[in-house]
């Protein structure tokens, strides 16, 4: 069975923020990931990871103005400076946390732009982080998502990202395999976890039912069977990440996770 990780930011929502380390640790998770840590002090975060027993597995850099609708800046030309005091407030905050994976969201594409034009901003952009990231140990990824959830992100594909970690050519650039996203874009996901785990460059996987982003055991895709691939691929390819459970619980957070317990 592959370590599951509590995505705080979806779930545990009938708790306040602070409290959902421990509504996780309850639950015997061991681990635990979530958007954005900034509101909070790195060092409260630290002491709740401490107090409940658990490891930060992975959170996201700051991506820009978040109330307005940005999901992101690595694409945009221009906001490089804001791009690098982003990634540099994130690696702060993962020193304290001890937390050894950044995910960079991409952005959106701006309205009559095209996607290939923004390519080199990006490639740039990770470049730079992910040298940044390499002397402190931690790796950074970078997640294709749908354009159901977010219309207009630049990351749509698995094989686009793979392509583009090509390009940023830095060991410690990685793919984030949320398999939501992927069923919902692309499907034929056993395959891609097939294709993708053993080359390397997947640092992290996430889950959730499809279509509603429910229990991942609610919807179109057999996730029991994938967790056997995953298992399968790792032992042969040595993997030893992380899934990420980031799903919006339908009832009580607890009660919905009768699923891991199976
Ligand atoms: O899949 C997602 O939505 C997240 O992993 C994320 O980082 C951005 O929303
Ligand atoms: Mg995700």
């Amino acid at each position: 069975m592959p370590r599951f990780a509590a995505n705080l930011s979806m779930l545990y929502p009938e708790h306040a923020f602070l409290d959902r380390f421990a509504a996780a640790a309850r639950d015997g998770f061991k681990a635990v990931e979530y958007l954005f840590p900034y509101e909070h002090d790195a060092k409260e975060l630290a002491a709740r990871l401490r107090d409940n027993g658990l490891e930060q597995v992975l959170f996201n850099g700051p991506p820009g103005d978040w109330a307005g609708g940005e999901r992101g800046i690595a694409c945009l030309p221009g906001r490089e400076d804001e791009f690098r005091a982003g990634i540099e407030q994130a690696l702060r905050y993962a020193d304290v946390l001890r937390c050894p994976r950044i995910h960079v969201m991409a952005g959106l594409v701006p309205e009559g732009r095209d996607r290939a034009d923004l390519r080199p901003t990006y490639v740039a952009n990770l470049r730079w982080a992910a040298k940044v990231a390499a002397s402190l140990g931690v790796n950074v990824l970078i997640e294709p998502i749908n354009t159901r959830d977010i219309p207009r992100f630049f990351l749509n594909r698995q094989d686009h990202a793979h392509e583009l970690l090509g390009e940023i050519a830095a060991l410690n650039a990685q793919v984030q395999m949320d398999l939501y996203h992927c069923q919902v874009v692309e499907g034929d996901v056993a395959m891609k976890i097939r294709q993708y785990l053993p080359t390397g460059h997947v640092g992290h996987f996430q889950i959730a039912g499809v279509p509603q982003r429910h229990e991942p055991d609610v919807g179109e895709v057999n996730y029991p069977y994938l967790f056997d691939v995953i298992d399968e691929v790792s032992a042969q390819c040595g993997w030893e990440g992380w899934v990420g459970c980031e799903y919006r619980p339908a009832g009580a957070t607890s009660e919905g996770l009768r699923w891991m317990k199976r």
